[in-house]
């Protein structure tokens, strides 16, 4: 039986896209069956590891056969969500709100772009591809009537609070951080930060302590 997913640790939700993406990888090389094993040697987890973690979703293997490569990869995309669309907006049509709204597989994957966002009078109305930036003043409304369920946050760190406090007033439901700052949410908003500066420092350590 599939446990609460409330109930699940987030560090097992956070290895979840790292088994579809290695799945992903399995059927494109026309490989369909697999044991824990095997998917432990590719995958870089333990063999146990990978038995507890898909237990939390109801198993999937069978016992002297594996994984079913298809079936896995399909309910593990079913489990993040993948087989839903979401319709998203970017607020800040700068360096980083262009390059996403550019990155057509977010849309492959169901992440639809429907519109930009910004503040300057001298990006609103033009196109990146062929979606059209907007007036920031327009965000809320633009969200109800469009039923916008993600903001993609791509404003300097400063600004960006404020943009959340319009997002959720206009009820998004979820919240694709990219600016440098942790933002205060009520409960029900889901917020997944991406701070790509953490990650640069982090390699910064792990190179200085690797010349040591
Ligand atoms: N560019 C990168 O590779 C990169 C890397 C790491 C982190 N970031 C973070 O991403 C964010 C954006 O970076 P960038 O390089 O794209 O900046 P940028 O200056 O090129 O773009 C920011 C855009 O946000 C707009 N903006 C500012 N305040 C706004 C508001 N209140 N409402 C709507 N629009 C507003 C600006 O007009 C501008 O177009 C920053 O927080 C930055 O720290 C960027």
């Amino acid at each position: 039986m599939e446990k609460d997913s409330a109930k699940i640790s987030m560090a097992v939700i956070r290895r979840l896209p790292k088994y579809h993406r290695y799945l992903k990888d399995l059927l494109d090389r026309n490989i369909t069956r697999i044991s824990s094993k095997e998917l432990s040697k590719v995958i870089g987890f333990t063999a146990s590891q990978i038995r507890q973690d898909l237990n939390n979703f109801g198993g999937f293997g069978q016992q002297g056969y594996g994984y079913n490569v298809d079936a896995l990869y399909d309910e593990i995309g079913k489990i993040l969500g993948l087989d839903k669309t979401y319709s998203t907006i970017v607020i800040g049509a700068g360096n980083l709100g262009q390059a996403i709204a550019n990155y057509t597989n977010f849309e492959k994957s169901g992440f639809v772009p429907k519109a930009m966002f910004d503040m300057n009078p001298k990006l609103v109305g033009l196109k990146i591809r062929d979606i059209e930036i907007h007036d920031i003043d327009t965000v809320e409304k633009f969200i109800q009537e469009h039923n916008i369920d993600i903001g993609i946050i791509c404003t300097p760190g400063p600004q960006a609070q404020s943009v959340a406090d319009r997002l959720i007033k206009g009820r998004i439901k979820g919240i694709w951080n990219f600016a440098p700052i942790d933002l205060t949410v009520p409960d029900e908003i889901v917020v997944e930060n991406v701070h790509l500066s953490e990650s640069l420092f982090t390699l910064s350590f792990l190179l200085r302590h690797n010349q040591l």
